[in-house]
């Protein structure tokens, strides 16, 4: 335990220094190939509890820490160790022990006294601590303060809903590859090794406990793949037929460009600006037994990768701030700035802009986020609507709320769905 406490820390210090939490547990796979599988889950488990309990973790060590100015590689440790004991498994005299021993590894040493000192306060003191952090409105929901205030403006009757479900632990769903078997032949497949699971949408099952990909039956052979059920709308709205001619516009790691294939027989371009994400679609197509042609480019530049043949179907899938799915990548809550969504604003709007230009008339655009902040998502596609007089916005079909949102719940994540057609 103590290498996975000590790589929990590192990963936690990192985010806290503005790193992506994938990236940084993904390069201490490829540095510590000694890692073994359940070494990696619990780095994993330890750095994703203590970033969704980050605000009252945080909350706590104020209480705890004499001097505001901790060494923050001593703070990460700490605020990892207080994850550990407040909501893991292990024993409490091994979780402090082993703290101990990887501050004696930092910086001489100096913190091993004053990290053993915190821990064993936090846990005299566990409850009335926690009690204290749950008054305070950051620590209670786990969120920046700022986020609070903008869920609870934009929806102020589910707003207590959406910042529960970012801090439990997601659903895992597949989605069946509807080409090879049927959805209901695949649950019987699931439930023949024991798993549960419950089926949503077309070709949607979403199981009642997460396995590895590994047990799930035919997985490497391509019966079914990964795929939140939310997102799984998106190729049911777009409605591709054979025939037609598809852009997914941002389509890196894959999961929908999959979809699209599986539901009809189309000419399907895969663009996206990351090279080595494109990687990951190629291998997710040869997994399923797909074809697409894949390039990398701006969806903002369509001159840099465009024939100029014009699309019946496009799926604008842009980049956003993901805070529809927090819940998956809890560093999310704490890398996000308020000061970020201008940013994301302006390149969803130049995207969607050229996009228009590379679709037919009479065709469609699906734009996509899996977002919950009204300015990417509604308000976005009102101001497109403004400068498009062209465009219209299709009514999404009655099992999705008309407004196209979709709040992260027990059943799927936060995404926002825009229909587009050409007039
Ligand atoms: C939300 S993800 C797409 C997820 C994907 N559609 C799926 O279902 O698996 C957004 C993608 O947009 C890509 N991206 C970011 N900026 C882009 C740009 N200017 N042009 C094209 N792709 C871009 C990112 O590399 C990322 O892979």
């Amino acid at each position: 335990m103590l290498l996975s406490q000590r790589l929990a820390s590192e990963a936690v210090l990192a985010v806290l220094a503005g790193r992506n939490l994938s990236d940084v547990l993904a390069r201490q796979r490829q540095q510590h190939g000694e890692l073994e599988p359940r070494q990696r889950a619990a780095i994993q488990d330890i750095s994703y509890t203590a970033l969704r309990h980050y605000g009252e973790i945080d909350h706590v060590l104020r209480q705890l820490l004499k001097r505001p100015d901790t060494d923050p590689a001593v703070r990460a440790l700490l605020v990892t160790g207080v994850a550990q004991l407040a909501w893991g498994r292990a024993a409490p005299y091994a979780v402090v022990d082993h703290a101990v021993k990887v501050a004696s590894q930092l910086n001489g040493g100096f913190a091993k006294g004053m990290v053993n000192a915190v821990l064993r306060n936090f846990l005299r003191q566990k409850d009335e601590l926690l009690a204290a952090a749950a008054k305070d409105e950051r620590a209670r929901w786990n969120h920046p303060g700022w986020w609070v205030a903008a869920m609870r403006r934009a929806y102020p009757q589910a707003w207590t809903s959406i910042l529960r479900a970012n801090n439990q632990h997601p659903p895992m769903s597949v989605r069946v590859n509807t080409r090879r078997l049927s959805r209901d032949e695949y649950l019987a497949r699931l439930l023949a090794v024991g798993i549960a699971a419950e089926a949503l949408g077309s070709a949607g099952l979403r199981l009642d406990k997460p396995v590895p990909v590994d047990q799930l039956p035919g997985f490497f052979d391509g019966l079914c793949s990964v795929q939140d059920i939310g997102a799984q709308y998106a190729a049911e709205l777009l409605d591709v037929r054979d025939g037609m001619r598809v852009l997914d516009a941002c389509c890196a790691p894959g999961g929908k460009t999959g979809h699209l294939l599986e539901r009809a027989d189309i000419a399907l371009t895969g663009l996206d600006v990351d090279a080595v994400r494109l990687q990951r679609v190629q291998a997710n197509l040869d997994r399923l037994g797909l074809r697409a042609t894949l390039k990398q480019g701006d969806a903002a530049k369509p001159a840099d990768w465009w024939d100029g043949q014009p699309f019946d179907r496009i799926l604008a899938d842009v980049p956003c701030s993901a805070a529809g799915v927090a819940r998956r990548h809890p560093d999310i809550k704490w890398l996000r700035r308020p000061e970020d969504f201008a940013q994301f604003a302006t390149q969803q709007a130049g995207m969607l802009d050229a996009l228009w230009g590379c679709l037919k008339p009479g065709g469609t655009l699906l734009y996509a986020t899996c977002s919950v902040f009204p300015e990417e998502n509604q308000a976005q596609i009102s101001e497109f609507l403004q400068r498009h007089p062209d465009a219209r916005q299709r009514v999404l079909p009655a099992d999705l709320p008309a407004s196209g949102q979709l709040l992260p719940n027990d059943r799927h994540d936060g995404f926002f769905y825009a229909l587009l057609a050409k007039t």
